[in-house]
Parts: structure tokens; sequence; C-alpha cells
């Protein structure tokens, strides 16, 4: 059974994709309110949400915890133009970092950021916890290529 972190090639390919990804965050017009400045922990917390959420190890939960997740997300309001915007520049990185590009691959990680990037935004405009998305763990995900 090979993993979607696996598949991906570990955390080498998995942390220069988001390293890739965040710079075209940080000097991208529509984002830019949303991302003033490069926090230095932002790449390498990204990088551990992707692998664990792909089946690699667990650091995110152990580290930081999903309330975390909630938490920096809360209040930033973001519009759909921004979530849409996130979601290209993703997938821009994934081809500039040269990672797999084998359909079954491509699908479960659009399939993963469609879903999250809606978690987020709907956590952005959250005015009370019941506004919040239910979805309280990083979410598994696997793949055709799993079984
Ligand atoms: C798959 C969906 C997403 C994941 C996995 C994700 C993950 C993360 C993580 C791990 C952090 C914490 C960074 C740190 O601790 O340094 C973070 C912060 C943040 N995220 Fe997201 N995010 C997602 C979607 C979005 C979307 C759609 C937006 C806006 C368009 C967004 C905007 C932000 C902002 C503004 C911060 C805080 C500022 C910063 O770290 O620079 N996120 N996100």
């Amino acid at each position: 059974m090979t993993s979607l972190y696996a598949h991906a090639g570990g955390d080498e390919a998995l942390h220069r994709l988001e390293e890739i990804f965040y710079t075209k965050v940080l000097d991208d017009p529509l984002l830019r309110t949303l991302f003033p400045e490069r926090l230095p922990t932002h790449v390498d917390h990204l990088t551990w949400f992707t692998a664990e959420s792909f089946g690699g190890p667990d650091r995110f939960t152990q580290n930081l915890g999903f309330d975390y997740l909630i938490q920096v997300h809360r209040h930033l309001e973001i519009t759909d133009e921004q979530r849409e915007r996130f979601v290209q520049l993703y997938l821009e990185a994934i081809d500039e970092a040269g990672l797999p590009d084998d359909e079954p691959f491509r699908e479960a990680v659009r399939e993963h950021l469609e879903f999250g990037s809606r978690v987020a935004q709907q956590n952005s405009h959250a005015t009370t916890d019941a506004e919040l998305h239910p979805l309280r763990d990083v979410p598994l995900w696997t793949w055709k290529e799993s079984d």
C-alpha cells in the first residue's frame, strides 16, 4: 500500500512544494492583504499538515493540534476569489515542484485542496463556535492506488 505521502516523495518533496507555494502567495496581489509578512514557521507547518493528511507522520497533530488550524484562520474573512486563487497557486506550485503528474495523484490533491480551502474559508467567517466547520481532526486522505 503506497500512501499519498510516499508517492509524493515524502518530506523533501512536500517541503519543496510548500516553499514554492508560500513564495507565490506572498507575491500575490489578491492574497497579500491576508499574508502581509513571511512567517518563519509557515512552510514547516504546512509541510507537517500535508504530510499527515497524506498518510505520513502525525507531527501536526502532535505538535500543534487541529484547534491551532482553526484559530489561525478565524476572522480572516476569506473571499471566494482569495480561496480560488489559493487553490490555483497551489496547483501551479505542484507542477513547479515536479511532483508526480499521474491523474490519480493529481485528483486526490485537487480534492484535498478544494475541501481544505472550503473548511478554512468557513472557519474564517465564523462569528460563533457553532458556525465553525465540524471537522476537528486532520483529515486522512486516501486515493485509488492505496488499496
Ligand atoms: C487546504 C487548505 C489549507 C491549509 C492546509 C492551511 C494551512 C495553514 C497552516 C498550517 C497555517 C499556520 C501557519 C503557521 O503556523 O505558520 C495557516 C495559516 C494561515 N492561512 Fe491557511 N490553510 C489552508 C487554506 C487557507 C486559505 C484558503 C487561505 C486564504 C485564502 C488561508 C490563509 C491563511 C492565513 C492568512 C494564515 C495566517 C497567516 C500566515 O501564516 O502567514 N489558508 N494555514
